[in-house]
Formats: structure tokens, C-alpha cells, sequence
């Protein structure tokens, strides 16, 4: 297996030229800070969800593709539980970590940046990449033994999660004036959810090094738990990067290319991308929740009409599709495009 970034730093080497932006579209820390609207999913699980709250969210979707979601129902304190679990893993020693490798041409388990090209650049970041639903489909190889309590905590932090998913789901429904179940029915009755706990330690050159490139998710949406101090997430708007600010309280919520397709655009996938820090490590936790993968996808009927025609394939088994692409360098979006 490559070398992770750790290691690299462990070893003193110099930077390598794997991971240097050349193009001068490395990492810029000082942007806009976004005006990312804060919803309360509260206001919208219940049955008299306010109007307010909903064309919040739809504004949010349609300008920005994510929002910060408060009152979701995990308290601080057990979201601060799982941000420590996540730096104990990463805090390991190398060898510990070793044994949840991610084996050769598989996505699963602890490891670097995944070479998919020869031309490709590194991303600044280790990962420990986990598929959490159905529950039959956990391999519990990858999933660490120490910290104590990760396995528990990972369990009932998802399990949370799911809840969390199908508010979302139904209230963008709501907020379309469509019928509550129109985009969470797409996901078959076997989703998957995986989750991507990502590290990415201190980096010397931030102007020319990222933590992650600029891509959008596969998933239908993505709840991000962030670092409680260190930002380093950027969203693009009118070819323009803008900073996350961090509610140590809010998770991120962002819309995957499956909800552009379930949407027919109306919701589209935000390019984002994490830049790098010289002065501090940063964590973060991204759960991908996403459709069953032989349930076919595709535009709800409500969206589609004269003045607004289809515009996406049905498809199928989208997140195969989506790294197929990604490893041409292609925008994945692109190949579910009428
Ligand atoms: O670390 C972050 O803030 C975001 C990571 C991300 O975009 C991803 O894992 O897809
Ligand atoms: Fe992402």
C-alpha cells in the first residue's frame, strides 16, 4: 500500500511532487466566508412543519446545495464523543492502523488517497473509508478495535444518522410541494451508508497542497460532522471558493449527484474541496447516505414538465458510474446528462 500522509511526515521526507498543484489551483485559505443558511430540522420533523423553515431549506438547496442543520437531535456531547474517537484512531501508531488497510482496488479501510491515474494528484489526507448499511454488509476487519468504544459509538452515531436522512428527505419533498416520500422511496429497501472518517495532518505548502480535490459526493445527500476548531472546507459558487464556517453544534448537509438526478436539477451537487493547514491537524467524518444500488434512479414526475424538460437518465448502481468517471477525470454528473 502507498505511504500515508503520516508516514510521509514521520519520515522527514520532502514534499512530493505527487501532490503539488501545478496549475497554481492550489489551496487559497483566505475566501469568502459562506452564508450558508443554518435550518432546524426540528421545525421540519414535525407534522406541522412551518412553511418558513421549508422554503429555507428548498433556498438553501437551490443557491448553495447544502445547508447547516441544528436541533437534529444528537446532542453535543455525543457528537463530541465521536470527533474523539476519530482523532484517537488517527493518533494510533502506524502499525495499529495497519491492520484496517484498504487492500489493492478496494475502497474499504484505512488508507491514502486512492490512485485510481497514473496523472492523478494526491490528495493531503488519510482516510478510513467504512460501508455501514445494510448491517449484513459490514466488515468489521475494517473497523478498528481501539479506540474501545468506536465500533458502538460508529453504530449508534449512524443509526442517528439514518433518522436524521429521512427528515431531510421528505422536508426537500415538502419544500417542492411534492409528496413527502417522492425521493426517499428511490432508495430501495436496502440503502447504503458508508462513512468516510478523513485526517488530514499539518501541511507545509497549503498554497499549493490540498486536503481533498474539488469534486461533488455520489450520494443522494452527505452529513458532515466537522473539526470543532480547524476549517478547511470551501464550496464553489460562481467559479468562486467559499469557507464553511463551523457551528461546533451544526452538521453539514450537502446534496450528492443522486439528489440533482432525483431532483432534475432543481437541487445540484456543489463542487467542494478541502484545503490544507500549516499549523493544524483536522478531522472530519462525511456519512454517504445513498440509494440501494439496483434501484434505478431518476427524475420524480412532478419535476419534469414543458417548460421544465428531463434532463437525467434513469440510472442505476450510480456510485460505479461515479468512479468509473472520477477516474477519467470526468465530472461524474455528466454521464446520467440527457
Ligand atoms: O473534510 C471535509 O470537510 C469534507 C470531506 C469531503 O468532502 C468528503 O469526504 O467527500
Ligand atoms: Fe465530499
Amino acid at each position: 500500500m502507498a505511504e500515508s500522509v503520516q508516514e510521509l511526515l514521520i519520515n522527514g521526507e520532502e514534499l512530493p511532487e505527487k501532490y503539488i498543484h501545478k496549475d497554481g489551483d492550489g489551496g487559497v485559505l483566505d475566501v469568502p466566508l459562506m452564508e450558508v443558511p443554518v435550518v432546524d430540522l426540528s421545525l421540519l420533523a414535525s407534522s406541522l412543519t412551518s412553511r418558513e423553515e421549508l422554503e429555507k431549506l428548498r433556498s438553501a438547496l437551490s443557491s448553495w446545495g447544502c445547508f447547516q442543520a441544528i436541533n437534529h437531535g444528537i446532542t453535543s456531547s455525543f457528537l463530541d464523543k465521536v470527533r474523539e474517537v476519530t482523532k484517537q484512531f488517527f493518533a494510533l501508531p502506524v502499525g495499529e492502523k495497519q491492520k484496517y488497510s484498504r487492500e489493492v482496488d478496494e475502497i474499504e479501510g484505512y488508507g491514502n488517497d486512492m490512485i485510481l491515474s497514473a496523472q492523478q494528484i494526491l490528495d493531503w489526507s488519510d482516510r478510513l473509508y467504512l460501508t455501514v448499511n445494510p448491517e449484513d454488509q459490514r466488515r468489521l476487519k475494517f473497523w478498528p478495535e481501539i479506540p474501545q468504544d468506536f465500533r458502538d459509538l460508529l453504530h449508534d452515531y449512524t443509526f442517528k444518522i439514518k433518522m436524521i436522512n429521512e427528515v431531510v428527505l421528505k422536508a426537500m419533498a415538502r419544500s417542492l410541494n411534492l409528496e413527502d416520500n417522492c425521493f426517499l422511496d428511490q432508495y430501495g429497501k436496502r440503502p447504503t451508508m458508508t462513512a468516510r472518517f478523513n485526517y488530514y495532518p499539518k501541511c507545509p505548502r497549503p498554497d499549493l497542497v490540498l486536503g481533498v480535490k474539488p469534486h461533488a459526493d455520489g450520494s443522494a445527500i452527505t452529513i458532515l460532522l466537522q473539526d470543532k476548531e480547524v476549517e478547511g472546507l470551501q464550496f464553489q459558487k460562481d467559479n468562486q471558493w467559499n469557507k464553511v464556517p463551523i457551528i461546533p453544534e451544526a452538521l453539514l448537509i450537502n446534496v450528492g449527484d443522486q439528489v440533482e438526478i432525483m431532483s432534475n436539477g432543481i437541487f445540484e451537487s456543489p463542487v467542494h474541496r478541502v484545503v490544507t493547514n500549516s499549523e493544524r491537524e483536522r478531522i472530519s467524518l462525511a456519512v454517504f447516505c445513498i440509494p440501494e444500488p439496483e434501484k434505478e434512479i431518476q427524475p420524480v414526475d412532478g419535476l419534469v414538465n414543458k417548460s421544465r424538460p428531463r434532463l437525467y437518465k434513469k440510472v442505476k448502481n450510480y456510485v460505479d458510474i461515479y468512479f468509473q468517471n472520477y477516474q477519467q477525470g470526468k465530472r461524474p454528473i455528466d454521464a446520467a446528462k440527457i
